[in-house]
């Protein structure tokens, strides 16, 4: 699945790094089910941080966004995180004994507070197509995961249920719509050939640190 034209390129610019965060060990166990439930629920605790970041990230990009139909797709994503996303994890957890207190009590793992934070620098710095380069690598990668392991994965894996949602129709069409966000974001600010704009070389580096940051990510947990 290639979500446009933008993402590919950036993803095909970092490719090895790009396949150790989509082919990870931690993605092969939930694929197989090998992942031990413990490792499973300290991701899924540290991805409760994460989100909360992350919806602050996206807030970021509303206000920085060049066109109002631009806001609309970042606050639906804000929205998305908040109502869907994150109650699906309280839920999670909740059902196996960790209640929402103790993962507002949990400290943020390195890994958890390397990446967020990167992405929050990434947007203040810089205009809304860096902070767009630095939240690809989560929402896309996590979308060519979900159909692989959809493909490929135990058909009795005990993690179906997180494999069927970010390989749902409505997880892909958020990644479409991702993908035609940046290439219109693309068009507008580097004009009809991106690839020799000044810039494509400090968005592909931020897209390749924010990819290396997923693999930090699935590192942890595993750890
Ligand atoms: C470490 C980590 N990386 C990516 C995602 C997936 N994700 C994060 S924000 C977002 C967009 C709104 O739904 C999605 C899909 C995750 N949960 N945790």
């Amino acid at each position: 699945m290639s979500y446009g034209r933008t993402f590919p390129l950036w993803r095909d610019a970092c490719a090895p790094v790009w396949q150790d965060y989509t082919r990870h060990d931690f993605v092969a166990g939930l694929g197989t089910g090998s992942l031990p439930r413990e490792n499973f629920l300290r991701y899924l605790v540290q991805d409760y941080l994460f989100l909360i970041q992350f919806s602050r990230a996206w807030a970021l990009a509303v206000t920085k966004a060049d066109t109002v139909a631009d806001m609309r797709a970042c606050a639906a994503t804000v929205q998305a995180l908040l109502s869907e996303e994150l109650p699906l994890h309280i839920r999670i957890c909740a059902e196996a004994g960790l209640p929402e207190p103790r993962l507002q009590q949990a400290e943020e793992a390195p890994a958890t507070l390397a990446y967020t934070r990167f992405v929050l620098a990434a947007g203040h710095a810089g205009d809304v197509l860096d902070l767009l380069a630095a939240l690809a690598p989560c929402v896309l990668g996590y979308g060519e995961i979900g159909q692989r392991l959809s493909r490929e994965a135990e058909r009795d894996s005990p993690y179906r249920d997180w494999i069927d949602t970010y390989a749902s129709p409505g997880y892909q069409q958020l990644c479409t719509d991702m993908g035609a966000l940046l290439d219109g974001v693309a068009a507008r600010r580097l004009g009809p050939a991106p690839e020799v704009s000044p810039r494509w070389g400090d968005l592909c580096q931020t897209f390749r640190t924010a990819t290396r940051l997923e693999v930090g990510f699935w590192d942890m947990g595993l750890a």
